[in-house]
Protein backbone atom coordinates (compact mmCIF):
# COMPACT_ATOMS: atom_id res chain seq x y z
CA UNK A 1 0.00 0.00 0.00
CA UNK A 2 1.24 3.41 -0.62
CA UNK A 3 -0.26 6.59 0.62
CA UNK A 4 0.81 10.03 0.87
CA UNK A 5 1.12 11.07 4.35
CA UNK A 6 -2.14 12.28 6.73
CA UNK A 7 -2.04 16.19 6.82
CA UNK A 8 0.65 17.65 9.19
CA UNK A 9 -0.22 21.35 8.81
CA UNK A 10 -2.76 22.92 6.48
CA UNK A 11 -5.91 21.78 5.84
CA UNK A 12 -4.90 19.02 3.64
CA UNK A 13 -1.41 20.39 3.05
CA UNK A 14 0.77 17.25 2.00
CA UNK A 15 4.46 17.75 3.87
CA UNK A 16 5.47 14.28 3.23
CA UNK A 17 4.69 11.38 1.26
CA UNK A 18 4.69 8.01 2.96
CA UNK A 19 5.51 4.66 1.59
CA UNK A 20 4.31 1.82 3.70
CA UNK A 21 4.15 -2.30 3.11
CA UNK A 22 0.54 -3.24 3.80
CA UNK A 23 -0.08 -5.70 6.92
CA UNK A 24 -2.98 -7.40 4.70
CA UNK A 25 -0.85 -8.28 2.02
CA UNK A 26 -0.47 -11.90 2.41
CA UNK A 27 3.11 -11.77 1.99
CA UNK A 28 3.51 -9.37 4.53
CA UNK A 29 5.74 -11.43 6.69
CA UNK A 30 8.30 -12.53 3.98
CA UNK A 31 8.87 -8.97 2.63
CA UNK A 32 8.85 -7.37 6.52
CA UNK A 33 11.98 -9.60 6.86
CA UNK A 34 13.60 -8.86 3.85
CA UNK A 35 13.08 -5.11 4.52
CA UNK A 36 14.76 -5.46 7.74
CA UNK A 37 17.61 -7.41 6.66
CA UNK A 38 18.52 -4.26 4.06
CA UNK A 39 18.36 -1.89 6.94
CA UNK A 40 14.97 -0.63 5.71
CA UNK A 41 11.84 -0.94 7.46
CA UNK A 42 7.89 -1.38 6.81
CA UNK A 43 7.34 2.17 6.36
CA UNK A 44 9.15 5.27 4.36
CA UNK A 45 8.59 8.39 5.23
CA UNK A 46 9.87 11.18 2.88
CA UNK A 47 9.31 14.58 4.63
CA UNK A 48 9.12 17.51 1.23
CA UNK A 49 11.92 20.20 1.53
CA UNK A 50 11.38 23.21 0.10
CA UNK A 51 14.47 23.75 -2.23
CA UNK A 52 15.74 20.71 -2.79
CA UNK A 53 19.03 19.56 -4.48
CA UNK A 54 18.96 17.21 -7.77
CA UNK A 55 21.20 14.80 -5.38
CA UNK A 56 18.46 14.92 -2.60
CA UNK A 57 16.11 14.04 -5.33
CA UNK A 58 18.09 11.12 -6.47
CA UNK A 59 18.57 10.00 -3.54
CA UNK A 60 15.49 10.00 -2.41
CA UNK A 61 13.59 8.26 -5.64
CA UNK A 62 16.79 5.32 -4.93
CA UNK A 63 15.06 4.88 -1.24
CA UNK A 64 11.51 4.86 -2.47
CA UNK A 65 12.24 2.39 -5.07
CA UNK A 66 13.96 0.10 -2.62
CA UNK A 67 10.69 -0.17 -0.30
CA UNK A 68 9.06 -0.13 -3.54
CA UNK A 69 10.24 -2.73 -5.10
CA UNK A 70 9.75 -5.05 -1.73
CA UNK A 71 6.59 -3.84 -1.51
CA UNK A 72 5.60 -5.30 -5.42
CA UNK A 73 7.04 -8.71 -4.99
CA UNK A 74 4.81 -11.41 -6.09
CA UNK A 75 5.48 -15.43 -4.90
CA UNK A 76 8.03 -16.21 -8.19
CA UNK A 77 10.18 -13.14 -7.55
CA UNK A 78 10.33 -14.00 -3.58
CA UNK A 79 11.33 -17.41 -4.69
CA UNK A 80 14.00 -16.04 -7.24
CA UNK A 81 14.96 -13.55 -5.00
CA UNK A 82 18.33 -13.54 -4.55
CA UNK A 83 18.47 -13.28 -8.32
CA UNK A 84 18.06 -9.64 -8.42
CA UNK A 85 19.96 -7.49 -11.02
CA UNK A 86 21.41 -4.12 -9.41
CA UNK A 87 18.37 -4.90 -7.34
CA UNK A 88 15.62 -5.20 -9.62
CA UNK A 89 13.99 -8.12 -9.44
CA UNK A 90 11.65 -9.01 -12.16
CA UNK A 91 10.97 -6.33 -15.24
CA UNK A 92 7.13 -6.69 -13.85
CA UNK A 93 8.60 -6.24 -10.17
CA UNK A 94 10.77 -2.74 -11.62
CA UNK A 95 7.75 -1.50 -13.61
CA UNK A 96 5.21 -2.01 -10.54
CA UNK A 97 7.79 -0.40 -8.46
CA UNK A 98 8.22 2.55 -10.18
CA UNK A 99 4.66 3.23 -11.83
CA UNK A 100 3.13 2.98 -8.23
CA UNK A 101 5.72 5.77 -7.23
CA UNK A 102 4.22 7.89 -9.96
CA UNK A 103 0.77 7.29 -8.92
CA UNK A 104 1.51 8.27 -5.24
CA UNK A 105 3.34 11.24 -6.17
CA UNK A 106 0.61 11.67 -8.92
CA UNK A 107 -2.52 11.62 -5.89
CA UNK A 108 -0.37 14.12 -4.00
CA UNK A 109 -0.37 16.84 -6.93
CA UNK A 110 -3.87 16.44 -7.55
CA UNK A 111 -4.40 17.99 -3.74
CA UNK A 112 -5.44 21.68 -4.37
CA UNK A 113 -3.43 22.47 -1.33
CA UNK A 114 0.38 21.02 -2.29
CA UNK A 115 2.75 23.68 -1.29
CA UNK A 116 5.48 21.10 -2.23
CA UNK A 117 4.32 20.73 -6.23
CA UNK A 118 7.82 21.60 -7.66
CA UNK A 119 9.40 18.90 -5.46
CA UNK A 120 7.01 15.98 -6.29
CA UNK A 121 7.39 17.55 -10.07
CA UNK A 122 11.29 16.46 -9.39
CA UNK A 123 10.40 13.78 -8.09
CA UNK A 124 7.92 12.41 -10.51
CA UNK A 125 10.57 13.19 -13.43
CA UNK A 126 13.11 11.55 -11.67
CA UNK A 127 10.72 8.44 -12.05
CA UNK A 128 9.90 8.66 -15.25
CA UNK A 129 13.74 8.90 -16.86
CA UNK A 130 14.17 5.59 -14.81
CA UNK A 131 11.67 4.18 -16.38
CA UNK A 132 12.88 5.44 -19.70
CA UNK A 133 16.13 3.99 -19.31
CA UNK A 134 14.44 0.81 -17.49
CA UNK A 135 12.90 0.11 -21.42
CA UNK A 136 15.46 1.20 -23.63
CA UNK A 137 18.42 -0.24 -21.48
CA UNK A 138 16.52 -3.62 -22.07
CA UNK A 139 16.94 -3.28 -26.09
CA UNK A 140 13.19 -3.90 -26.24
CA UNK A 141 12.20 -0.98 -28.57
CA UNK A 142 12.22 -1.62 -32.01
CA UNK A 143 12.00 1.19 -34.65
CA UNK A 144 13.94 -0.08 -37.25
CA UNK A 145 11.71 -3.56 -36.84
CA UNK A 146 9.87 -3.92 -40.49
CA UNK A 147 6.81 -3.16 -40.67
CA UNK A 148 3.68 -1.82 -43.03
CA UNK A 149 0.28 -0.19 -43.04
CA UNK A 150 -2.84 -2.81 -43.18
CA UNK A 151 -5.72 -1.56 -44.89
CA UNK A 152 -8.61 -3.87 -43.47
CA UNK A 153 -7.54 -3.55 -39.94
CA UNK A 154 -7.14 0.36 -40.52
CA UNK A 155 -11.06 -0.16 -41.51
CA UNK A 156 -11.29 -1.75 -38.18
CA UNK A 157 -10.09 1.35 -36.23
CA UNK A 158 -12.07 3.95 -38.38
CA UNK A 159 -15.10 1.66 -37.07
CA UNK A 160 -13.50 1.50 -33.59
CA UNK A 161 -13.66 5.44 -33.75
CA UNK A 162 -16.73 5.97 -34.89
CA UNK A 163 -18.33 3.87 -31.78
CA UNK A 164 -16.17 5.70 -29.62
CA UNK A 165 -12.75 4.09 -29.45
CA UNK A 166 -10.10 6.66 -29.00
CA UNK A 167 -6.74 5.23 -30.22
CA UNK A 168 -2.91 6.94 -30.57
CA UNK A 169 -1.79 3.72 -32.20
CA UNK A 170 -2.02 2.29 -35.78
CA UNK A 171 -2.13 -1.02 -36.31
CA UNK A 172 0.79 -2.54 -38.91
CA UNK A 173 1.94 -5.86 -40.29
CA UNK A 174 5.36 -6.33 -38.21
CA UNK A 175 8.10 -9.08 -39.30
CA UNK A 176 7.70 -12.16 -36.86
CA UNK A 177 4.27 -10.90 -34.95
CA UNK A 178 1.81 -10.74 -37.42
CA UNK A 179 0.28 -7.76 -36.64
CA UNK A 180 0.65 -5.32 -34.03
CA UNK A 181 0.00 -1.58 -32.78
CA UNK A 182 2.84 1.35 -32.77
CA UNK A 183 2.69 5.02 -31.67
CA UNK A 184 0.79 7.57 -33.75
CA UNK A 185 2.95 10.05 -32.09
CA UNK A 186 5.75 10.11 -29.03
CA UNK A 187 3.50 8.57 -25.79
CA UNK A 188 5.04 9.85 -22.28
CA UNK A 189 4.35 7.90 -19.32
CA UNK A 190 0.32 7.90 -18.27
CA UNK A 191 -0.70 9.06 -21.48
CA UNK A 192 -3.56 6.71 -22.48
CA UNK A 193 -2.59 4.77 -25.49
CA UNK A 194 -6.41 3.30 -26.40
CA UNK A 195 -9.55 4.10 -24.70
CA UNK A 196 -12.76 1.21 -25.49
CA UNK A 197 -16.20 1.93 -24.78
CA UNK A 198 -17.79 -0.77 -22.86
CA UNK A 199 -20.37 -1.47 -25.55
CA UNK A 200 -17.43 -2.20 -27.89
CA UNK A 201 -15.84 -4.69 -25.93
CA UNK A 202 -17.57 -8.49 -26.24
CA UNK A 203 -18.79 -10.01 -23.18
CA UNK A 204 -21.31 -12.29 -21.45
CA UNK A 205 -23.91 -9.27 -21.78
CA UNK A 206 -23.35 -9.54 -25.68
CA UNK A 207 -24.50 -12.67 -26.18
CA UNK A 208 -27.27 -12.61 -23.77
CA UNK A 209 -28.84 -10.77 -27.10
CA UNK A 210 -28.70 -13.87 -29.38
CA UNK A 211 -30.92 -16.81 -29.82
CA UNK A 212 -28.37 -19.70 -28.53
CA UNK A 213 -28.22 -18.19 -25.19
CA UNK A 214 -31.64 -19.48 -24.51
CA UNK A 215 -30.54 -22.56 -25.52
CA UNK A 216 -27.13 -22.64 -24.02
CA UNK A 217 -27.93 -21.53 -20.50
CA UNK A 218 -30.14 -25.05 -20.08
CA UNK A 219 -27.05 -27.01 -20.67
CA UNK A 220 -26.18 -28.66 -17.34
CA UNK A 221 -23.20 -27.29 -15.60
CA UNK A 222 -21.79 -25.01 -18.94
CA UNK A 223 -19.57 -22.06 -18.29
CA UNK A 224 -19.89 -18.77 -19.53
CA UNK A 225 -16.55 -18.77 -21.09
CA UNK A 226 -17.57 -22.21 -23.04
CA UNK A 227 -21.32 -20.28 -23.98
CA UNK A 228 -19.02 -17.64 -25.50
CA UNK A 229 -17.05 -19.82 -27.37
CA UNK A 230 -19.95 -21.38 -28.94
CA UNK A 231 -21.76 -18.30 -29.86
CA UNK A 232 -18.09 -16.97 -31.51
CA UNK A 233 -17.97 -20.06 -33.75
CA UNK A 234 -21.62 -19.08 -35.32
CA UNK A 235 -21.00 -15.34 -34.74
CA UNK A 236 -18.18 -14.85 -36.96
CA UNK A 237 -20.12 -16.06 -39.97
CA UNK A 238 -23.25 -13.79 -39.16
CA UNK A 239 -22.95 -11.12 -41.92
CA UNK A 240 -25.17 -8.60 -39.83
CA UNK A 241 -23.32 -9.05 -37.19
CA UNK A 242 -22.48 -5.78 -35.17
CA UNK A 243 -18.70 -7.07 -34.39
CA UNK A 244 -18.74 -8.20 -37.97
CA UNK A 245 -15.79 -6.48 -38.84
CA UNK A 246 -13.92 -7.50 -35.97
CA UNK A 247 -14.26 -10.94 -36.90
CA UNK A 248 -13.27 -10.25 -40.83
CA UNK A 249 -9.69 -9.26 -39.16
CA UNK A 250 -9.07 -12.15 -37.14
CA UNK A 251 -6.59 -15.22 -38.23
CA UNK A 252 -8.06 -17.69 -40.18
CA UNK A 253 -5.84 -19.78 -38.50
CA UNK A 254 -4.32 -19.17 -35.05
CA UNK A 255 -1.18 -21.10 -35.22
CA UNK A 256 -1.09 -21.88 -31.63
CA UNK A 257 0.69 -25.45 -29.59
CA UNK A 258 -3.28 -26.27 -29.70
CA UNK A 259 -3.07 -26.76 -33.95
CA UNK A 260 0.37 -28.35 -33.52
CA UNK A 261 0.74 -31.59 -36.42
CA UNK A 262 2.32 -34.44 -35.75
CA UNK A 263 5.65 -33.64 -36.55
CA UNK A 264 5.92 -31.32 -33.62
CA UNK A 265 4.56 -33.50 -31.76
CA UNK A 266 6.82 -36.11 -31.73
CA UNK A 267 9.10 -33.50 -31.77
CA UNK A 268 8.10 -32.86 -28.50
CA UNK A 269 8.60 -36.08 -26.77
CA UNK A 270 10.40 -36.08 -23.61
CA UNK A 271 9.91 -32.17 -22.80
CA UNK A 272 7.46 -30.96 -20.38
CA UNK A 273 5.51 -28.90 -23.03
CA UNK A 274 4.62 -32.28 -24.65
CA UNK A 275 2.33 -32.97 -21.40
CA UNK A 276 0.75 -29.45 -21.42
CA UNK A 277 0.04 -30.00 -24.54
CA UNK A 278 -1.55 -33.26 -24.53
CA UNK A 279 -3.77 -32.23 -21.35
CA UNK A 280 -5.02 -29.40 -22.81
CA UNK A 281 -5.83 -31.03 -26.16
CA UNK A 282 -7.70 -33.70 -24.70
CA UNK A 283 -9.22 -31.78 -22.21
CA UNK A 284 -10.82 -29.65 -25.45
CA UNK A 285 -11.71 -33.22 -27.18
CA UNK A 286 -13.73 -34.31 -24.09
CA UNK A 287 -15.65 -30.96 -24.03
CA UNK A 288 -16.13 -30.88 -27.22
CA UNK A 289 -17.17 -34.91 -27.89
CA UNK A 290 -19.78 -33.25 -24.60
CA UNK A 291 -21.17 -30.77 -26.77
CA UNK A 292 -21.57 -32.68 -30.22
CA UNK A 293 -22.94 -33.54 -32.15
CA UNK A 294 -25.47 -33.70 -29.66
CA UNK A 295 -26.58 -29.76 -29.83
CA UNK A 296 -26.78 -29.73 -33.56
CA UNK A 297 -28.81 -32.87 -33.19
CA UNK A 298 -31.02 -31.30 -30.69
CA UNK A 299 -31.21 -28.06 -32.36
CA UNK A 300 -30.18 -28.01 -35.85
CA UNK A 301 -31.35 -24.72 -36.92
CA UNK A 302 -29.67 -22.68 -34.49
CA UNK A 303 -26.05 -25.19 -34.31
CA UNK A 304 -25.88 -25.96 -37.77
CA UNK A 305 -23.26 -28.75 -38.28
CA UNK A 306 -20.61 -27.91 -40.45
CA UNK A 307 -20.33 -24.16 -38.26
CA UNK A 308 -20.34 -27.06 -35.32
CA UNK A 309 -17.55 -29.03 -36.38
CA UNK A 310 -14.14 -29.55 -34.02
CA UNK A 311 -11.83 -27.70 -36.40
CA UNK A 312 -14.21 -24.64 -35.87
CA UNK A 313 -14.07 -25.61 -32.41
CA UNK A 314 -10.46 -25.35 -32.03
CA UNK A 315 -10.35 -22.61 -33.78
CA UNK A 316 -12.58 -20.62 -31.36
CA UNK A 317 -10.56 -21.71 -28.45
CA UNK A 318 -7.60 -20.55 -29.88
CA UNK A 319 -9.25 -17.19 -30.44
CA UNK A 320 -10.13 -17.44 -26.59
CA UNK A 321 -7.32 -18.41 -25.38
CA UNK A 322 -4.56 -16.03 -27.47
CA UNK A 323 -6.95 -13.17 -27.74
CA UNK A 324 -9.11 -12.59 -24.64
CA UNK A 325 -8.57 -10.62 -21.54
CA UNK A 326 -10.17 -10.61 -17.63
CA UNK A 327 -11.97 -7.41 -17.41
CA UNK A 328 -12.93 -6.20 -13.92
CA UNK A 329 -16.46 -4.09 -14.71
CA UNK A 330 -17.76 -1.35 -12.39
CA UNK A 331 -20.34 -4.14 -10.83
CA UNK A 332 -17.14 -5.83 -9.78
CA UNK A 333 -17.71 -8.86 -11.44
CA UNK A 334 -14.19 -10.25 -13.39
CA UNK A 335 -15.73 -11.09 -16.88
CA UNK A 336 -13.41 -12.86 -20.15
CA UNK A 337 -13.63 -10.26 -22.91
CA UNK A 338 -12.69 -9.99 -26.75
CA UNK A 339 -11.57 -6.59 -27.10
CA UNK A 340 -11.44 -5.29 -30.80
CA UNK A 341 -8.64 -3.08 -31.62
CA UNK A 342 -7.08 -4.05 -27.97
CA UNK A 343 -6.82 -7.21 -29.15
CA UNK A 344 -3.76 -6.44 -32.21
CA UNK A 345 -1.37 -5.25 -28.93
CA UNK A 346 1.70 -8.10 -28.57
CA UNK A 347 3.13 -9.07 -25.81
CA UNK A 348 6.41 -8.42 -24.06
CA UNK A 349 8.64 -8.89 -20.94
CA UNK A 350 9.23 -5.19 -20.85
CA UNK A 351 5.94 -4.24 -21.75
CA UNK A 352 4.59 -0.66 -22.40
CA UNK A 353 1.19 -1.07 -21.06
CA UNK A 354 0.87 -2.63 -17.72
CA UNK A 355 -2.22 -1.59 -16.15
CA UNK A 356 -5.19 -2.21 -17.41
CA UNK A 357 -8.12 -4.29 -16.99
CA UNK A 358 -10.55 -2.28 -14.56
CA UNK A 359 -13.26 -0.73 -16.13
CA UNK A 360 -13.24 2.86 -15.12
CA UNK A 361 -16.79 3.47 -13.75
CA UNK A 362 -16.54 7.23 -14.39
CA UNK A 363 -15.97 7.20 -18.22
CA UNK A 364 -17.68 3.82 -18.65
CA UNK A 365 -14.38 3.11 -20.67
CA UNK A 366 -11.85 0.44 -20.71
CA UNK A 367 -8.02 2.74 -20.44
CA UNK A 368 -4.86 1.18 -21.67
CA UNK A 369 -2.39 3.70 -20.21
CA UNK A 370 1.29 3.81 -20.69
CA UNK A 371 3.92 2.56 -18.29
CA UNK A 372 6.81 3.71 -19.48
CA UNK A 373 6.96 5.70 -22.78
CA UNK A 374 6.58 4.86 -26.62
CA UNK A 375 8.37 6.72 -29.64
CA UNK A 376 6.41 7.58 -32.19
CA UNK A 377 6.16 4.68 -35.02
CA UNK A 378 7.85 1.89 -32.49
CA UNK A 379 5.81 -1.34 -31.30
CA UNK A 380 3.32 -1.01 -28.26
CA UNK A 381 3.60 -3.61 -26.20
CA UNK A 382 1.39 -4.86 -23.56
CA UNK A 383 2.09 -7.55 -20.95
CA UNK A 384 0.01 -10.82 -21.05
CA UNK A 385 1.14 -12.03 -17.96
CA UNK A 386 4.06 -14.09 -16.43
CA UNK A 387 4.20 -16.99 -18.83
CA UNK A 388 6.36 -19.96 -19.18
CA UNK A 389 7.61 -20.26 -22.61
CA UNK A 390 6.04 -23.59 -22.62
CA UNK A 391 2.35 -21.72 -21.81
CA UNK A 392 3.27 -19.06 -24.33
CA UNK A 393 3.80 -21.77 -27.12
CA UNK A 394 0.67 -23.72 -26.39
CA UNK A 395 -2.10 -20.65 -25.94
CA UNK A 396 -0.12 -18.26 -27.72
CA UNK A 397 1.81 -19.81 -30.19
CA UNK A 398 5.03 -18.16 -29.64
CA UNK A 399 8.57 -17.48 -27.98
CA UNK A 400 9.18 -14.32 -26.54
CA UNK A 401 11.90 -12.14 -27.47
CA UNK A 402 14.97 -12.08 -24.62
CA UNK A 403 15.69 -13.93 -21.38
CA UNK A 404 12.02 -15.19 -19.94
CA UNK A 405 12.23 -14.62 -16.40
CA UNK A 406 9.69 -16.91 -16.05
CA UNK A 407 10.40 -19.63 -17.89
CA UNK A 408 10.84 -22.17 -15.08
CA UNK A 409 10.87 -25.50 -14.47
CA UNK A 410 8.68 -27.05 -12.44
CA UNK A 411 10.17 -30.02 -9.85
CA UNK A 412 8.01 -33.18 -8.79
CA UNK A 413 8.66 -32.89 -5.51
CA UNK A 414 6.71 -34.09 -2.64
CA UNK A 415 6.47 -31.47 0.01
CA UNK A 416 3.86 -33.46 2.47
CA UNK A 417 6.17 -35.63 4.45
CA UNK A 418 9.89 -35.31 5.18
CA UNK A 419 10.51 -31.50 5.08
CA UNK A 420 10.98 -30.95 8.82
CA UNK A 421 8.35 -29.99 11.23
CA UNK A 422 10.44 -26.30 12.09
CA UNK A 423 7.91 -24.84 10.32
CA UNK A 424 10.49 -23.01 7.82
CA UNK A 425 9.27 -20.89 5.11
CA UNK A 426 10.96 -23.44 2.67
CA UNK A 427 8.89 -26.53 4.22
CA UNK A 428 5.59 -24.17 3.22
CA UNK A 429 6.51 -23.97 0.13
CA UNK A 430 4.29 -26.33 -1.99
CA UNK A 431 6.02 -26.13 -5.33
CA UNK A 432 9.31 -26.37 -6.01
CA UNK A 433 10.94 -24.70 -9.10
CA UNK A 434 14.67 -23.70 -11.39
CA UNK A 435 15.21 -21.29 -13.95
CA UNK A 436 18.46 -20.40 -16.30
CA UNK A 437 21.24 -20.12 -13.43
CA UNK A 438 22.39 -16.56 -15.44
CA UNK A 439 19.98 -15.32 -13.65
CA UNK A 440 21.34 -15.29 -10.37
CA UNK A 441 24.65 -13.25 -8.92
CA UNK A 442 25.85 -15.62 -6.24
CA UNK A 443 27.42 -18.79 -7.35
CA UNK A 444 29.20 -19.49 -4.45
CA UNK A 445 28.85 -22.25 -2.11
CA UNK A 446 25.32 -22.53 -0.39
CA UNK A 447 24.03 -20.75 -3.27
CA UNK A 448 25.18 -22.02 -7.04
CA UNK A 449 23.24 -20.12 -8.74
CA UNK A 450 20.44 -21.89 -7.24
CA UNK A 451 17.12 -20.65 -5.52
CA UNK A 452 17.15 -21.25 -1.90
CA UNK A 453 13.98 -22.10 -1.12
CA UNK A 454 15.39 -25.29 -3.50
CA UNK A 455 18.49 -26.15 -1.64
CA UNK A 456 17.08 -25.09 2.07
CA UNK A 457 14.40 -28.08 0.90
CA UNK A 458 16.87 -30.43 -0.30
CA UNK A 459 19.45 -30.04 2.73
CA UNK A 460 15.82 -30.65 5.31
CA UNK A 461 15.28 -34.05 2.81
CA UNK A 462 18.63 -35.41 3.18
CA UNK A 463 19.29 -34.57 7.04
CA UNK A 464 16.25 -33.35 8.77
CA UNK A 465 18.50 -33.44 12.00
CA UNK A 466 20.74 -30.70 10.28
CA UNK A 467 20.55 -27.07 12.35
CA UNK A 468 22.61 -24.06 12.08
CA UNK A 469 24.79 -25.17 15.09
CA UNK A 470 26.00 -28.73 12.54
CA UNK A 471 29.87 -28.75 12.25
CA UNK A 472 30.98 -27.07 8.87
CA UNK A 473 32.21 -30.15 7.28
CA UNK A 474 28.79 -31.92 7.66
CA UNK A 475 27.18 -29.55 6.30
CA UNK A 476 29.48 -29.58 3.47
CA UNK A 477 28.82 -33.12 2.90
CA UNK A 478 24.80 -32.56 2.91
CA UNK A 479 25.60 -29.80 0.01
CA UNK A 480 27.26 -32.43 -1.74
CA UNK A 481 24.53 -34.63 -1.97
CA UNK A 482 22.17 -32.41 -2.85
CA UNK A 483 23.83 -31.22 -5.74
CA UNK A 484 24.77 -34.42 -6.61
CA UNK A 485 21.12 -35.43 -6.69
CA UNK A 486 20.11 -32.25 -8.81
CA UNK A 487 22.70 -33.00 -11.10
CA UNK A 488 21.16 -36.36 -11.21
CA UNK A 489 17.55 -35.06 -11.58
CA UNK A 490 18.95 -32.67 -15.20
CA UNK A 491 21.33 -34.92 -16.06
CA UNK A 492 18.17 -36.95 -16.85
CA UNK A 493 16.14 -34.12 -18.36
CA UNK A 494 18.75 -33.20 -20.68
CA UNK A 495 19.08 -37.15 -22.00
CA UNK A 496 15.29 -37.08 -22.69
CA UNK A 497 15.58 -33.61 -24.70
CA UNK A 498 18.35 -35.46 -27.47
CA UNK A 499 20.74 -33.97 -29.29
CA UNK A 500 19.51 -30.05 -30.77
CA UNK A 501 17.91 -30.38 -34.12
CA UNK A 502 19.08 -26.65 -34.58
CA UNK A 503 20.54 -27.21 -37.88
CA UNK A 504 17.23 -28.14 -39.15
CA UNK A 505 17.12 -24.40 -40.12
CA UNK A 506 13.78 -22.66 -42.26
CA UNK A 507 13.14 -25.98 -44.32
CA UNK A 508 11.09 -27.14 -41.45
CA UNK A 509 7.63 -26.27 -40.80
CA UNK A 510 6.13 -23.50 -38.39
CA UNK A 511 5.60 -25.66 -35.80
CA UNK A 512 8.35 -27.93 -36.00
CA UNK A 513 10.53 -24.85 -36.20
CA UNK A 514 8.37 -23.28 -32.54
CA UNK A 515 9.45 -26.72 -30.95
CA UNK A 516 13.00 -26.76 -32.02
CA UNK A 517 13.51 -23.38 -30.56
CA UNK A 518 11.54 -24.20 -27.50
CA UNK A 519 13.97 -26.96 -27.37
CA UNK A 520 17.02 -24.79 -27.34
CA UNK A 521 15.52 -22.80 -24.72
CA UNK A 522 15.22 -25.75 -22.51
CA UNK A 523 18.72 -27.32 -23.12
CA UNK A 524 20.29 -23.70 -21.99
CA UNK A 525 18.19 -23.78 -18.79
CA UNK A 526 19.54 -27.56 -17.79
CA UNK A 527 22.81 -27.05 -19.32
CA UNK A 528 23.27 -23.72 -16.80
CA UNK A 529 21.99 -26.10 -14.06
CA UNK A 530 24.08 -28.58 -14.61
CA UNK A 531 27.10 -26.27 -14.92
CA UNK A 532 26.07 -25.04 -11.52
CA UNK A 533 25.87 -27.98 -10.09
CA UNK A 534 29.04 -28.96 -11.19
CA UNK A 535 31.72 -25.93 -10.37
CA UNK A 536 28.98 -26.12 -7.03
CA UNK A 537 30.90 -29.46 -6.14
CA UNK A 538 34.29 -28.89 -7.66
CA UNK A 539 34.03 -25.63 -4.91
CA UNK A 540 32.67 -28.39 -2.41
CA UNK A 541 35.58 -31.19 -2.75
CA UNK A 542 38.15 -28.17 -2.23
CA UNK A 543 36.97 -27.29 1.09
CA UNK A 544 36.24 -30.78 2.46
CA UNK A 545 39.91 -31.55 1.13
CA UNK A 546 40.93 -28.76 3.28
CA UNK A 547 39.57 -30.19 5.66
CA UNK A 548 41.22 -33.54 5.02
CA UNK A 549 44.32 -31.78 4.78
CA UNK A 550 44.05 -30.21 8.34
CA UNK A 551 43.84 -26.29 6.21
CA UNK A 552 40.41 -26.01 7.75
CA UNK A 553 38.65 -26.39 10.96
CA UNK A 554 34.87 -25.71 11.73
CA UNK A 555 36.25 -22.53 13.77
CA UNK A 556 38.58 -21.40 10.75
CA UNK A 557 38.33 -17.66 8.75
CA UNK A 558 37.10 -18.93 5.50
CA UNK A 559 35.04 -18.27 2.76
CA UNK A 560 32.92 -21.06 3.30
CA UNK A 561 32.13 -20.30 6.99
CA UNK A 562 31.68 -16.44 6.39
CA UNK A 563 28.87 -17.21 3.58
CA UNK A 564 27.55 -20.34 6.41
CA UNK A 565 27.15 -17.29 8.75
CA UNK A 566 25.35 -15.61 6.00
CA UNK A 567 22.79 -18.31 4.79
C1 LIG B 1 -3.71 -10.77 -28.95
S1 LIG B 1 -3.01 -11.31 -30.44
C2 LIG B 1 -1.99 -9.99 -30.92
C3 LIG B 1 -2.19 -9.63 -32.39
C4 LIG B 1 -1.66 -10.63 -33.37
N1 LIG B 1 -0.23 -10.40 -33.60
C5 LIG B 1 -2.41 -10.60 -34.68
O1 LIG B 1 -1.79 -10.47 -35.74
O2 LIG B 1 -3.64 -10.76 -34.63
C6 LIG B 1 -1.94 -12.53 -29.78
C7 LIG B 1 -1.10 -13.25 -30.81
O3 LIG B 1 -0.10 -12.37 -31.31
C8 LIG B 1 1.12 -13.05 -31.52
N2 LIG B 1 2.12 -12.48 -30.59
C9 LIG B 1 1.90 -11.78 -29.46
N3 LIG B 1 3.05 -11.38 -28.89
C10 LIG B 1 4.04 -11.85 -29.68
C11 LIG B 1 5.46 -11.77 -29.63
N4 LIG B 1 6.09 -11.15 -28.65
N5 LIG B 1 6.16 -12.37 -30.62
C12 LIG B 1 5.54 -13.01 -31.62
N6 LIG B 1 4.19 -13.12 -31.72
C13 LIG B 1 3.44 -12.54 -30.78
C14 LIG B 1 0.85 -14.52 -31.22
O4 LIG B 1 0.49 -15.13 -32.41
C15 LIG B 1 -0.35 -14.44 -30.29
O5 LIG B 1 -1.15 -15.59 -30.31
Amino acid sequence: MMCPSDNISGPSEVQAIVLKLSESDPLYGKKKKILEGSSASVELRVPLQSSPSSEWINTTVKAMLQISRIIHLDEADLYFFEDSTEGCYSPKNEMEALNSMISLIDSSLTNSNCLHGHVLRGLRDAIVNLLSEFGYRNGMDDTTMKSHKCDEESYLLQWGERIGVQSRLQIAHIEGFGRGATAKEDLKVGDIALEIPVHAIICEETMLESDLHPVLQKIDGISVETMLLLWSMKERYNPSSKFKMYFETLPKEFNTGLSFGVNAIMALDGTPLFEELMQAKEHLRTQYEELFPALCNAHLDKFPPDLYTWDHYLWACELWYSNSMKVQFADGKLRTCLIPIAGFLNHSLYPHITRYGKIDPVTNTLKFPMSRPCRAGEQCYLSYGNFSNSHLITFYGFLPQGDNPYDVISLDIDCGSDGGDDGAECCNQTTHMVRGTWFSNDHNVFHYGLPSPLLDYLRKAQDSSSDINSPLQDKLKIEVQVLEDLYATFSGMMENLGDSDSDAGDNVDWDVNLVLKYKDLQRRIISSILSSCSSGLKMLEDELCRFASGDLTSKSETATSFLLETV
